[in-house]
């Protein structure tokens, strides 16, 4: 919180526990949203706890050959910098991060006889320009591919250091060429997308990124004009794109992952999903005033959570070359030389595929059904009477369109709630309608459970894998209850946009969001109840 609270107000988000956090729902001001994450850090929290809870057990990964990444995200003013970069008496993660790598790298070298040293390269991208920060001098560089899909950047400074002492000769001064200035919401806001790389000198090691990710920025509260911003739009649309890049990882479905639409998806690209260990600290700030960037960061957070990422190990000893794509192939620390039979490799492969659907309905049961597992006994999280007479503009209370967001998942996609409207409907025509869902998710085709409302393609394939495995389905929830309703109505999912939407525009700003949404919603009414659709 900043010191001052100006409205007394309190904080629109708090933690539960450990690992649990609540939020005030917008669309019902006595309700709360309620979000599971590895590791909730509250106010209290030291660097160095955060640094060893949730940093430190990634870095052995890299001296077994596999990329790992941290990365620093949320909105401006949140507290990014202060987590990744620190001060000199609270260093954050990035110098204790490199500390350890040092540490591990010289047990190795006692251990192993390894001969060893590690390097570094430093960048920044700033309006979609990759910036060499070891060398400011250079101009935007190209980023590369080579032929094992690893991510190069030709001309890029790459630095051999040697001890702790040598990275912070080098490493200080450069980030002082990172591009930073003062927006009303932070004094020393950063302009760029700051990426440090190290990499010890070995065969059989990976990358550690660690990133400063710019601020996601609601330019009616930075206050940006001009040169500001046209850097916010290149933040939020790179920041956009890394979110379009989460949901295609977490749709498995996806051809395309669409790591090229921006130079930063583009760079991270082998250490973002696949074949990564990942982090994603996500910074908050519990004013009210930050509410609606509090919001779609935890839900952005919580998406995130859901991607299942599969080590393997960069290894440069010769391996032979099968057909087919083994990339996916999880190589622990011991590489894998033998050829694998036909026959193995597609079990391996239904395997894995079948754990990635244990693990994503285990993800959505656990985000739709069942309340996370945590005891809430403290006093209701309720927003303070404003002692100010203007409405604070982000307060602004909306008719709810899609009924309250108790009980939906981080996405806030589906299992929505309408109170009132269940008692206004017949309930032999609830029931027959649940019956005719039922139906359809024990006996329909995927086709023809893609024509159900909140059903996508992703979701379709989740039941049909779900059906295979358990069987039938036995009923239909009453959580339900508005789904049954515009099922009655229509059986046309115009619903399913509304949550992309919600995600992709928030970015823009809740107003035009909400702008969107309504007209969306009054056009699908009137063609639902014209019965033309
Ligand atoms: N946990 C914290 N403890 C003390 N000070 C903090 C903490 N978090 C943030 N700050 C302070 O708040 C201010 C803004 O933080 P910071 O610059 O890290 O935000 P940011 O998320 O990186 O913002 P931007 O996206 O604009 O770069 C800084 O002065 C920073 O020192």
């Amino acid at each position: 919180m900043s010191k001052q609270d100006e409205k007394s107000e309190g904080p629109c988000v708090r933690g539960l526990d450990s690992q649990n956090l609540e939020i005030i729902n917008w669309r019902n001001a006595t309700e709360t949203v309620k979000y599971h994450f590895d590791v909730f850090h509250g106010e209290q929290t030291t660097q160095q706890e955060v640094f060893l809870s949730s940093v430190k057990p990634i870095l052995p990964h890299i001296l077994k050959g596999q990329n790992a990444s941290v990365f620093a995200y949320g909105p401006t003013g949140a507290g990014k910098t202060h987590t990744m970069l620190g001060s000199s008496d609270q260093p954050g993660v990035i110098p204790r991060a490199v500390r350890e790598v040092f540490n591990l790298v010289k047990a190795k070298d006692e251990d192993d006889g390894w001969d060893y040293s590690i390097g570094m390269s430093y960048l920044e991208i700033y309006n979609e320009k990759v910036l060499d920060l070891l060398s400011p001098s250079s101009q935007d560089l190209p980023i590369r591919e080579d032929k094992d899909k690893n991510i190069l950047i030709p001309g890029l400074t790459h630095t051999t250091i040697s001890s702790f002492a040598d990275f912070d000769k080098h490493f200080v001064p450069a980030s002082l060429n990172r591009t930073t200035a003062s927006t009303k919401l932070n004094q020393r806001s950063s302009r760029s997308h700051a990426i440090l790389l190290i990499k010890p000198h070995r065969q059989q090691t990976g990358k550690l990124y660690l990133v400063d990710l710019a601020g996601s920025e609601d330019n009616r509260r930075t206050g940006n004009q001009g040169i500001r911003l046209k850097e916010s739009g290149a933040i939020n649309l790179s920041l956009f794109t890394l979110s379009k890049v989460v949901d295609s990882l977490n749709s498995g479905t996806a051809i395309r992952v669409p790591y090229r639409d921006s130079k930063l998806t583009r760079l991270l690209q082998d250490s973002l999903g696949g074949s990564a260990h990942s982090v994603m600290i996500t910074n908050i700030a519990p004013e009210y005033k930050y509410y609606f960037d509090t919001f779609s960061a935890l839900n952005f957070a919580a998406k995130s959570k859901l991607i299942v990422n599969k080590p393997f190990t960069r290894e440069t000893v010769a391996v032979p070359v099968l057909p087919g794509d083994f990339s996916s192939w999880i190589f622990d620390s011991q590489p894998c030389h033998s050829l694998f039979p036909q026959e193995l490799k597609e079990k391996q492969k239904e395997l894995e595929s079948k754990a990635l659907l244990f693990s994503r309905l285990a993800g959505e049961k656990s985000s739709t059904v069942q309340e996370p597992a945590f005891k809430n006994n403290t006093a209701p999280l309720q927003r303070k009477q404003s002692n100010a007479t203007k409405p604070n503009k982000q307060q602004a209370v909306v008719q709810p369109l899609q009924g309250q967001l108790e009980g939906t998942p981080p996405d806030g996609k589906e299992n929505i709630k309408e109170n009132g409207w269940e008692s206004q409907l017949d309930t032999s025509v609830l029931e027959q309608s649940r019956k005719k869902i039922l139906q359809i998710l024990n006996t329909g085709s995927l086709k023809e459970l893609k024509g159900l409302q909140q059903i996508g393609d992703k979701k379709a394939k989740l039941i049909l894998g779900w059906r295979e495995i358990h069987g039938h389905f036995t009923k239909v929830d009453r959580e339900n209850v508005s789904y049954l309703l515009f099922y009655h109505v229509t059986p046309q999912p115009y619903f399913v946009f509304s949550g992309s939407l919600t995600s992709g525009f928030s970015l823009w700003g809740e107003d035009f969001n909400f702008l969107v949404l309504t007209l969306c919603m009054i056009c699908c009414f009137a063609v639902g109840r014209s019965g033309e659709s």
